[in-house]
């Protein structure tokens, strides 16, 4: 099979307080509709899109959680195997915005600190009720290092941007995470730390045994615990699941 006609697929969770409008993002995304009623997300959904994104096909695997904390426990164990998130807040609920951190928190103790994370804040088209100051959403994601961006769903505003912001930034992570396995490793020189004799004289002998040597004799032996070959380039395609 040709590497062009892999696909790289990758798990986002869209997670965030009742009600700010993440299964809203996701229909609008995926299927390009808004709805104004709510319906309160039971647990976890889930929907797929695809799209090409310079030369690599991409699929999306969009996991929607409940933003309600009695589902907590149910919903954390999908975020599990993530490899980018939403994290929104909408504009006319300070209760979401304050809760972003602790949304980062919960995620970031599943998956670990590494996936590319975009804070999104909701609803810009209810700027006249906004709660939320734009200078105080733009502090917290610079205070969290993460990618900001303001949506609304409503109006089709910035939403394909999202996504676009963590695919790419998943597929670029995943390159330099190849091309660093695929790196040759140097074989680093034994080292010795030659103990100095109760005579004060430094004694240096070699075991090679590839231990901490001779503690009651004067030598230290360290060698490398795994000497590798340069291997040869990885296929970095081999890491993604193929349908
Ligand atoms: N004005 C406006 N309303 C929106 C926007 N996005 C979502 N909504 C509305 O906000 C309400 C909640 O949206 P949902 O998508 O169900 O929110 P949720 O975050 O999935 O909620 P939970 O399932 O409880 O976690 C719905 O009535 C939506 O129509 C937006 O950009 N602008």
């Amino acid at each position: 099979m040709l590497e062009e006609d892999l696909e790289i697929a990758v798990k986002v969770v869209v997670v965030g307080n009742g009600a700010v409008g993440k299964s809203s993002m996701i229909q609008r995304y995926c299927k390009g509709i808004f709805t104004k009623d709510y319906k309160k997300t039971i647990g976890v959904d889930f929907l797929e899109k695809q799209l090409r994104l310079n030369d690599d096909d991409v699929r999306l695997m969009l996991w929607d959680t409940a933003g309600q904390e009695e589902f907590d426990a149910l919903t954390k164990a999908y975020y599990r195997g993530a490899q980018a998130c939403v994290l929104a807040f909408s504009t006319t609920d300070r209760n979401s915005f304050e809760a972003v951190e602790n949304w980062k928190s919960k995620v970031e103790e599943e998956v670990g600190p590494n996936i590319p994370i975009a804070l999104v804040q909701n609803k810009i088209d209810l700027l006249d009720d906004a709660v939320v100051e734009q200078h105080e959403a733009e502090g917290l994601a610079k205070r969290l290092k993460l990618r900001f961006y303001r949506t609304s769903v409503k109006e089709d505003l910035n939403v394909d941007e999202v996504f676009k912001y963590l695919a790419t930034k998943h597929i670029q992570k995943m390159r330099q995470e190849g091309e660093k396995e695929s790196e040759p490793t140097t074989v680093q020189p034994i080292r010795q730390i030659g103990l100095f004799t109760s005579t004060g004289s430094a004694s240096k002998s070699n075991n090679n045994n590839g231990d901490s040597g001779n503690i009651g004799g004067e030598t230290i032996t360290l060698q490398p615990s795994k000497s590798r070959v340069p291997s040869k380039s990885k296929n970095i395609f081999s890491r993604c699941k193929v349908f």
